[in-house]
């Protein structure tokens, strides 16, 4: 679903992504990790777009779509859900994922409608369906999010921080729902500083320092991992 060969990306003399690579299959989730300052928003930025990458290949289902700018990537199949979710206040539920089944999705009237109601009913916002976002807490907000994400069809679900301002027991809600995402057309890579979060959720966790791979395996292996350890160690002493 997900290839990435060689990806590279330099602010100036600073290398943020160095050699990136890896694949993701449909009904994967890869988590990626790493200390402040490793890269991993920037991999995404690549991903999607935003930011351009100095080399690298980035295919969507054997489509490469490197040279594409954002908007084009959304068609092709990449959609992504942001940490801070900013929903218009006036508009519904509802009303933003049938703007988001149309501008990204290209769906209009009953198709649109029916992709609405899908990803409503996965998300668990059926009954918030007429709800102006600005009314809505925090947790359905990041819900909304989600649904916006795949109210486009993607093929690839990319996942920054979402987590992030939840307490305990709506992170595990959330992943309850992201593992009720899995399915054979959808990979999913999850950026996330709860290791739990993603250990209950991942196939794979890719770890970046200092912009290259450190370790793509299983969430278990990862975690044991002595350099994992002493980089999480060590940034939490300098801290
Ligand atoms: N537009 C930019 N111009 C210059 N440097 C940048 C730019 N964007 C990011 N950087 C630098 O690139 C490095 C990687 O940043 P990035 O945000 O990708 O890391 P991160 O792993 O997502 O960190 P965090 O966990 O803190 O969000 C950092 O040193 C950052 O300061």
């Amino acid at each position: 679903m997900l290839q990435v060969h060689g990806l590279a990306k330099a602010f100036g003399p600073l290398q943020v992504v160095r050699d990136l690579g890896t694949t993701v299959q449909g009904g994967e989730c890869l988590g990626v990790m790493g200390p402040n300052g490793a890269g991993k928003s920037t991999f995404f930025d690549l991903l999607a777009g935003v930011t351009r990458a100095d080399a690298g290949r980035v295919l969507v289902n054997g489509v490469d779509v490197a040279a594409l700018p954002p908007e084009a990537r959304v068609r092709a199949g990449l959609a992504r859900a942001f940490q801070v979710p900013k929903p218009f206040a006036t508009l519904t539920v509802g009303e933003h994922l049938l703007l988001a089944a149309d501008a990204g999705g290209g769906l209009r009237g009953r198709a649109a409608a029916a992709r609405v109601d899908e990803v409503l009913a996965l998300t668990g916002l059926s009954r918030l369906r007429n709800a102006p976002g600005g009314s809505l807490r925090l947790l359905d907000r990041k819900r909304l999010e989600l649904a916006k994400a795949l109210a486009t069809g993607p093929k690839v679900l990319l996942l920054d921080e979402i987590s992030g301002g939840l307490t305990e027991p709506e992170v595990q809600a959330l992943v309850v729902l992201i593992r009720g995402l899995k399915r054979p057309g959808l990979a999913i890579l999850w950026i996330e500083h709860i290791a739990h979060a993603l250990q209950a959720t991942c196939d794979r966790i890719l770890m970046l320092h200092l912009g290259a791979k450190v370790i793509e395996d299983r969430p278990d292996v990862v975690t044991a991992d002595p350099r994992v350890r002493a980089l999480y160690l060590g940034a939490a002493a300098h801290a």
